[in-house]
Formats: structure tokens, sequence, C-alpha cells
């Protein structure tokens, strides 16, 4: 799948919120996006996705098959989770959920209506209905967010799985929760100019006074849910040293 000079802007005299981006993507890339607010991020995976068209440049090579996961999963359409996912399971030609409402411990939710879901178990829903169709694309807009710990530890699997099998990953992702993958491409997006690398800075604030930075050694399987849960209580957490 190729970006060649694409360009996007809201509206004809929009500003351009991404200017010329060009990138190829590989089968097996898994893709953490980074960025400041504002700087494009949702838009850019919605034009991988292909739920927007570039205003100029093209997208080719877009995998037959796209699982999209947005950042907000719109809870406002009367549905139980079970009568969701099964219409979702028939429009994608008999997709099997169930086995990824289980792997997601999501069977306490399935007779909620959506309206009645968490932030975090609603984001659920949205990984489930992204992922079931076995996508050669799975496109993520911050899938940690609001996650909890057991979900956020599984997710990284889940992606390297997708990458096994040939897919493509890409996340926008403020919470590094893929950093423990090896060979992870990190794209940084920074006023709508798209490159390869982490973003100048990486993910952690200025040590302000009475602050310490502290060292912690641990197995690299474990870094994805330890990053999280650094997270969750509030600490600015970033990984130093690569992993292998
Ligand atoms: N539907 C829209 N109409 C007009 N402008 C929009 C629309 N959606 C986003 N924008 C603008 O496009 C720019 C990029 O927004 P986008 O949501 O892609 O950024 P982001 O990097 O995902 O931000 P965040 O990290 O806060 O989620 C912002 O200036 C935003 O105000």
């Amino acid at each position: 799948m190729r970006l060649s000079q694409v360009s996007f802007r809201y509206g004809r005299r929009g500003p351009t919120v991404i200017g010329e981006a060009d990138a190829g993507l590989a089968p097996g890339d898994v893709i953490e996006l980074s960025g400041p607010n504002g700087a494009g991020k949702s838009t850019l995976l919605r034009l991988l996705a292909g739920l927007a068209e570039p205003s100029a440049g093209a997208i080719t090579g877009r995998p037959a098959v796209v699982g999209f996961a947005p950042d907000r999963f719109p809870t406002g359409q009367p549905f139980t989770v079970t009568a969701y996912l099964r219409h979702m399971a028939r429009v994608r030609g008999g997709a099997r959920w169930e086995p990824w409402a289980e792997r997601l411990g999501m069977e306490h939710l399935l007779r909620l209506p959506l309206g009645e879901l968490s932030k975090g178990s609603a984001h659920k829903v949205g990984l489930v209905q992204a992922i079931m169709s076995d996508p050669g694309l799975l496109v993520l807009d911050e899938p940690f967010a609001g996650l909890d710990t057991a979900t956020s530890a599984a997710l990284p699997g889940i992606a390297a799985e997708v990458a096994a099998r040939g897919g493509v990953v890409v996340a926008s992702d403020h919470q590094g929760g893929l950093r423990g993958l090896p060979g992870l491409r990190q794209w940084s997006l920074v006023d709508g100019h798209l490159k390869e690398g982490a973003p100048a800075g990486g993910h952690v604030t200025e040590r302000g006074a009475g602050q310490v930075t502290v060292a912690v050694t641990l197995p690299v399987e474990d870094l994805p849910a330890f990053l999280t849960g650094m997270r969750e209580q509030g600490y600015p957490t970033r990984e130093i040293e690569e992993t292998p």
C-alpha cells in the first residue's frame, strides 16, 4: 500500500491538515503514529482506511478488507452489544465475533444496550467490530484509551497476529502501548507533515522540581502492560532502551 503526495483539507477552503504525505506500507508492518493533539492523526487514519478521500494525491494498494476502530465508538445506536456485533458480522459476510468477545472478556457486556456502556467497554466493541473480519489493514485510533490493563496487555499480541498473517496495522497512540513489539515502525505527524521516526521529545514531559526519574528492568513481554499501568497512574513514562 502506498501514499503518494497525499494532501487533505476539510472543505475547499479549509487549511491543509495533511500535506503531501509520502509513505509505503508493507505486509506485516505495525506502525505507531504519534504527534501532538490536532496534528492530523485521526484524519490520516481515516484516509488510510478509505473513510475519507485525499484532496490531492493518491492512496493505492489498500487491502480489500479494512478494519477501523475509531477513537470514540459511537454508542448512540439502539442495539445491544450482541445485536450490534451480529449485525456487523452479517454485513461482513459472516465474520466470527464471538471468539473476540471472549478474548476481550466481554461476556458480561453482551446484553447491554450500546448507550449504557462505559467508555472503555464501548472501545472494546469498536475493537471487536474492526478485527472480526481478519482485516488486511487494521486501523486503530488511540486503541489503548480507556482500556483496562488486561485488554491493554492483550492488544500488542493481537496487532502482532494481524501482522504475522501478512496484514498491516496502523495505530495512533499517545500511550506507547505497542512499543514492545519487535520491528515496530514509528511515524510522526507534526503540523500535517508525515515522517518516519518518533517525534522529537518522545512522550515524556519535562522533569519538574521535586521529581525524580528512575530506571526499571523487566522482561520485554511485560513492557506494554507496565507502560500502560504507569500512565494510568499519571506518571509520564517512556521506554529509553531499544527492545530487541
Ligand atoms: N470534520 C472536521 N471539519 C473541519 N476540521 C476538522 C474536522 N475534523 C478535524 N478537523 C481539524 O483537523 C485538524 C486535525 O484533526 P485530527 O482530529 O485529525 O487531529 P489528531 O492529531 O487526531 O488530534 P488528537 O490527538 O487531538 O486526537 C484539527 O485542526 C481539527 O480541528
